[in-house]
């Protein structure tokens, strides 16, 4: 959008739990660079936009002035899903959780949604204008979760700071709705000397993204905003069925091809992709049971889209590893694959292939060490595990866990079975077992 002419615009940059990124962009004046890697790849590029960079850890107080301030008129936060700290069993904020907890009680705050609130209520305190909220991350009405969850610590707080609070906010603050789509790997020391060697300058901040680039955002704003479609965002009021194509089409498939790609020994995305019998997994994953439980954006067709999906991880200079997209699998199962097996059960159909994924993320579950499992359920998920790792004692007692599987699902006698199938199968016959039973139909 600034290369488009308009350069009233930046960005204060605010880590969360670590402060190394707002290390390594000091000292580069919030340079870096961009690098695209694969067909259509566009040349290196440096990126201006951010004008600071705040380590949110160790200066909170200074999260909450930036949100305060008059001339800030958007927050973006992509904080992952744990992020959130949402409550699995009622969809609001964890008033359970330790570091909410400290939040409400007045600490200069630490968690994303304590640094929203607090800021928006020295804001309204300040007397400061509107101010938009736009959550970037991988959740099904992210605009409209971030609002209920930042309405509810307001409600949290003690009444006379709750009730001006939470009426400023219905009459200052909106939290549209987004889609964002590009696949940006974990930057890793190869990334950062191949940089190097192009630039001539060392880019300790540099980042690694496929060509593509998708940002679908309701265009829903309190105030002032950047012109972002000058850059190619759409603005659209179907947010809600673009972030339902790309969980259940795109990030399901990522999370399969995570979880088969773990089982049987593969490195990243492209590697996963590129066995035949992932790749008719995920096709069929998609075609059979994800599709029908969708009703898409105008203007996208399914069958071009999952195609497209499909192409894009096999990107081999990508090197997005199947350890990351396969981490936190405990909050991204829900949303990007039991939303298709529920749709599927519910019509009376059997979700043969999604069943699958979450099969390979038990036995990925089960055959992980809880200290190496990159989850924040890892304690829970392994106290639930029984001594035996086999599919008859591992799948109910997954499915236990009422943190990501509702009573009725843990219940539903036909996913309980696709899942032992599917959990044996790997278990007990590895890769050519699955390649046999995969292409087996
Ligand atoms: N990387 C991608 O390909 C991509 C593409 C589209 C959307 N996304 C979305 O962006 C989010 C971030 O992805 P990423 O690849 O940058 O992940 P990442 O793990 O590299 O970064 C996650 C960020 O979230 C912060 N964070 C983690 N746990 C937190 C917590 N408990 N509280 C507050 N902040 C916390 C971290 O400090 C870090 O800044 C994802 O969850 C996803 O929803 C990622
Ligand atoms: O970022 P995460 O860890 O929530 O999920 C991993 C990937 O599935 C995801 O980041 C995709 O790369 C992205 O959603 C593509 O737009």
């Amino acid at each position: 959008m600034l290369a488009s002419g308009d350069s009233n615009w930046g960005i204060t940059g605010v880590t969360q739990r670590s402060d190394t990124v707002a290390r390594q962009l000091a000292p580069q004046d919030g340079l870096f660079t961009v690098t695209e890697r694969g067909s259509g790849a566009a040349p290196l590029r440096v990126v201006s936009s951010i004008v600071e960079a705040i380590s949110g850890r160790d200066n909170p107080a200074a999260v909450v002035d930036r949100i305060a301030a008059d001339a800030t008129k958007v927050v973006t936060l992509t904080v992952t899903e744990k992020g959130y700290r949402i409550d699995p069993r009622t969809g609001s904020l964890n008033m359970g959780d330790d570091q909410v907890q400290a939040d409400l009680a007045g600490r200069a705050p630490q968690t994303a949604i304590g640094q929203i609130a607090r800021g928006l209520q020295q804001r309204a305190r300040a007397g400061a204008g509107p101010v938009t909220v736009v959550s970037c991350d991988n959740l099904p009405g992210n605009g409209d979760l971030t609002r209920n969850l930042v309405r509810a610590f307001a409600a949290a707080l003690a009444a006379g700071e709750a009730e001006p609070l939470l009426a400023w906010l219905d009459a200052n603050v909106t939290f549209p709705n987004t889609m964002v789509d590009r696949m940006v790997p974990v930057t890793t020391a190869g990334d950062l000397d191949a940089v190097e060697r192009e630039l001539g300058l060392r880019d300790e901040a540099a980042v690694v993204a496929e060509p593509f680039m998708q940002w679908v955002i309701e265009d829903n704003f309190a105030g002032d905003r950047p012109r972002w479609e000058d850059a190619g965002a759409l603005f659209s009021s179907d947010v809600a069925a673009w972030e339902a194509a790309k969980l259940r089409l795109l990030n399901a498939s990522h999370s399969m091809l995570a979880y088969l790609g773990l089982a049987a020994g593969k490195a990243t995305i492209s590697d996963a992709v590129g066995e035949d019998a992932f790749l008719t997994a995920c096709r069929r994953m998609m075609a059979e049971d994800a599709l029908p439980t969708i009703s898409l954006p105008g203007g996208l067709d399914g069958q071009k889209y999952c195609a497209q999906v499909l192409s894009r991880f096999a990107n081999p200079a990508l090197g997005h590893t199947t350890a990351k997209v396969g981490s936190d699998g405990s909050q991204k199962i829900g949303l990007r694959l039991l939303s298709t097996v529920r749709g599927n059960l519910d019509a009376g159909r059997e979700p043969r292939w999604a069943a699958l994924a979450v099969a390979a993320w038990m036995r990925h579950v089960a055959a992980t060490p809880a200290a190496e499992l990159n989850d924040p359920l890892a304690e829970e998920l392994h106290a639930a595990l029984p001594a035996a790792r086999d599919a008859d004692a591992v799948v109910p007692a997954l499915l236990g866990c009422r943190s990501i599987f509702d009573a009725e699902l843990a219940a539903d006698t036909r996913f309980a079975g696709l899942l032992t199938h599917w959990y044996r199968i790997i278990d007990t016959h590895g890769l050519d077992g699955l390649r046999k039973e995969i292409n087996h139909g």
